[in-house]
């Protein structure tokens, strides 16, 4: 058997994807989508005080195209609480109008293929890491994938000398990004329908295209990448939310 990678794993994370149904929310007298943006901001408002504390993350964007109107990321210490605020966004009147597209349950990820010194979960590099302020980047991109399990082509049975090459020189191409593209990789193997989830934020948008394509030419994507829907969208301030909703 093949020796499986350690993981450090950090925040729980959800994607949580919905459409608007706007048709309905046009219907909504003007006061009552008043009073349902007001308390979807008191929401926001709950989630930025636990940022402020450092216990836990979250973004919001728009999604371009008709796989989704907008997406919130969230990560908190325990699924659980995930779970809780789930819940309580379904309870708001704002929810009445959406529609849940897609979801992603997953946490933050650091693989052992880059090994670090000494207890890896009180080293800061890794704590920034797995326990993530989400950057306020203009865009996202976020899609699952999974590593091939094909014929001779499994990554699941290649030692583990011949995988940490692969990352390495993986994480070489990543590093030419450095400063353009931010990339969390959160593992979802036994939590969701892939393996992996990848959300990278840039403020260049362009800069999407050109790292996944760039990597689409290395080893471990080429031959054991396998991916899932692509999802890109733009930052969604909190003060751009009342004329998104706008109708
Ligand atoms: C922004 C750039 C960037 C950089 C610097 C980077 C670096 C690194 C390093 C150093 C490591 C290994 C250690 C660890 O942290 O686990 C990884 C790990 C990983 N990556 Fe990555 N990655 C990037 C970017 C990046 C992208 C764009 C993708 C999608 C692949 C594509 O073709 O679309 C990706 C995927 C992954 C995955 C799924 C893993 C876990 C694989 C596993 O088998 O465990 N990644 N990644």
């Amino acid at each position: 058997m093949a020796e499986p990678a350690q993981t450090l794993d950090g925040w729980y994370s959800l994607h949580d994807f919905r459409a608007m149904d706007w048709t309905s929310w046009k219907m909504l007298p003007s006061e009552e989508r008043a009073a349902a943006i007001a308390e979807y901001r008191r929401f926001l408002d709950k989630l930025n005080t636990t940022q402020a504390a450092k216990e836990g993350s979250h973004a919001l964007y728009t999604i371009v195209g008709q796989k989704a109107d907008f997406m919130m990321m969230i990560l908190r210490p325990t699924m659980e609480e995930l779970n809780e605020l789930e819940n309580e966004f379904n309870k708001l009147k704002i929810a009445e109008f959406t529609i849940p597209t897609f979801s992603y349950v997953s946490v933050v990820e650091l693989g052992n293929y880059m090994p670090t010194e000494g207890d890896p979960y009180e080293n800061p590099y890794v704590q920034e890491r797995i326990y993530p302020i989400l950057p306020k980047a203009k865009h996202v991109c976020f899609y699952p994938m999974d590593k091939r399990r094909q014929g001779n082509d499994n990554w699941y049975m290649l030692p583990m000398e011949d995988r940490r090459a692969m990352m390495k020189s993986h994480g070489m191409i990543g590093r030419q990004y450095a400063g353009k593209v931010k990339q969390i990789i959160t593992g979802s193997v036994g939590f969701d329908d892939y393996e992996w989830g990848v959300t990278l934020f840039a403020d260049d948008v362009l800069q999407f295209k050109k790292l996944v394509y760039e990597m689409r030419f290395d080893e471990v994507s080429a031959r054991y990448g396998e991916f899932g829907a692509f999802y890109v969208g733009n930052l969604l301030e909190e003060d751009g939310i009342e004329k998104f909703l706008h109708v």
